[in-house]
């Protein structure tokens, strides 16, 4: 194989970073590829038989082969995501902390979209803790929505916010995950296109970007509150630099996280504050590129405004009719956006209040469907959810053949003598909905998230 082109200057800026090795990085780049890892949603189980585990994640699997993930219907059900190694390791970080809360805690994921790590952390979180997916850009949202519908939590919301909004709830969440836009070094093996973007130009302007995101959210973090921050960059500008400034600015005190030897990680300190951080290195570990750190706050981080909106007042007879669709139907709030039911943990009622209050919400916990007369229209969202009470609906199981014309929004080859709505499985994970009708069946896939792909030639 070509030695890669880096870009000028690139390996020079690299020489004393703590773990970097020249001729082992290079060679990396130009000899191997990378591999393939799925994280498993723990909630709604499959199996990789034979899969290596990710040393640092218990759900992480190194696949032997890249499989057509769009054509694997367990992919569209949300028992699986397809994510790089490294960035597993933040779930190394919050099972490390978590512990230390006595209470549920409230987690920010600022920068989440697709959201790889908001799968992650929705996992390691039970469901008395909320979690808060943010994207700044608009058109990244959808996707961050439906990477979290899939995966079925209902303690999740997403909003659409720049950094500064979060100003406005003081001392709101008990972490926060930072996972900063950056200039992409550690990218470099999977997508050597990234190379065309960097520079030293740009590391700087990362590092200037990454410090005002940082201090923008700074607020929304409580006293002894967990900030964890990432990058997939080398540049010591964008890592150990920045946990100095913290550190200098806000008073941050560093965590050191537990790592296994054999992992191949390198722990680094940062020059003025000693700060604990940890490199990932492609020739090192079984993955690509990526920085993690976790600081701790130490300043008080005020109080949040006093007055709180209230939800609009709901006639309990409207509820008894949704109840039935739920699992523990008791332990949810319900309220009405529009026509449509909604869901979340009766726990995270205020919050949700509050959240609603100061931030642009995208989505929040778990759609139902709307009511039309006695008849639940049900929604996409609760087909998915990990709170849908099954027994309730008609399931219809599929083959592989009869799924991927489902996903695709053909028409399904299905003989059935039922009437109404049916929740359509493969191998008992449901996909979405259909109604049968006497001849055919109306497919109620949702047309955005349709398989777009031709089909393969199936076995
Ligand atoms: C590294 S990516 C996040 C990947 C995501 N955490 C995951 O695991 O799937 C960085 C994210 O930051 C967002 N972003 C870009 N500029 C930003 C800004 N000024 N403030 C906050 N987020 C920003 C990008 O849109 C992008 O979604």
């Amino acid at each position: 194989m070509e030695q890669p082109q880096f870009p000028p200057h690139f390996l020079e800026s690299l020489d004393q970073t703590p773990g970097f090795d020249h001729t082992d990085f290079i060679q990396v780049h130009q000899s191997s590829i990378p591999p393939t890892t799925i994280r498993i949603n723990p909630n709604k189980k499959v199996s990789f038989s034979g899969a290596q585990q990710v040393p640092w994640c218990n759900e992480g699997f190194y696949l032997n082969e890249r499989p057509s993930f769009t054509f694997d219907p367990l992919f569209h059900a949300g028992c699986y995501y397809v994510q790089e190694a490294s960035s597993m390791f933040i779930d190394h970080i919050i099972k490390y902390i978590k512990p230390n809360f006595d209470d549920s805690i409230k987690v920010l994921d600022l920068c989440a979209a697709p959201g790889g790590k908001s799968t992650l952390l929705a996992s390691a979180l039970a469901e008395g803790d909320l979690l808060v997916a943010n994207e700044i850009i608009k058109t990244r949202v959808p996707v961050l929505s439906d990477n979290l519908l899939k995966w079925g939590n209902a303690n999740t919301v997403v909003t659409n916010n720049d950094a500064k909004d979060f100003a406005r709830v003081p001392g709101f969440f008990d972490v926060i995950l930072v996972d900063a836009p950056c200039s992409g070094s550690g990218m470099f093996r999977k997508d050597p296109d990234a190379m065309n973007e960097w520079s030293e130009a740009n590391v700087n302007l990362c590092h200037q970007r990454q410090e005002r995101i940082l201090a923008d959210v700074y607020p929304a973090l409580k006293e002894d509150g967990y900030l964890i921050y990432s990058t997939c960059s080398y540049s010591m500008e964008e890592n150990e630099q920045v946990l100095d400034w913290l550190c200098e600015i806000f008073g941050f005190e560093t965590v050191q996280i537990p790592v296994d030897k054999t992992w191949g990680i390198v722990e680094t300190q940062s020059e003025q504050h000693k700060a604990w951080g940890y490199r990932f290195y492609p020739d090192k570990v079984q993955g690509e590129g990526l920085f993690a750190a976790c600081l701790i706050k130490r300043e008080d981080s005020g109080n949040l405004p006093s007055y709180k909106r209230k939800f609009e007042k709901i006639n309990t007879k409207e509820i008894e009719p949704l109840r039935k669709y739920i699992i523990n139907a008791n332990d949810y709030h319900y309220f009405k956006v529009n026509d449509d039911w909604l869901v979340i943990p009766e726990v995270h009622k205020d919050s949700m209040l509050t959240l609603q209050q100061y931030l642009y919400i995208k989505k929040s916990g778990v759609r139902i469907g709307k009511m039309a007369g006695k008849e639940l229209i049900p929604d996409h969202e609760l087909a998915l959810s990990l709170i849908i009470n099954q027994q309730e609906f008609l399931t219809t199981e599929l083959s592989r053949e009869q799924a991927i014309s489902y996903l695709r929004r053909d028409n399904v080859d299905l003989q059935t003598n039922y009437k109404g709505w049916s929740l359509m499985t493969y191998e008992h994970h449901p996909l979405g909905w259909a109604k049968l009708l006497p001849n055919r069946i109306n497919n109620y896939y949702p047309k955005e998230m349709r398989i777009l792909a031709a089909p393969p030639n199936l076995p």
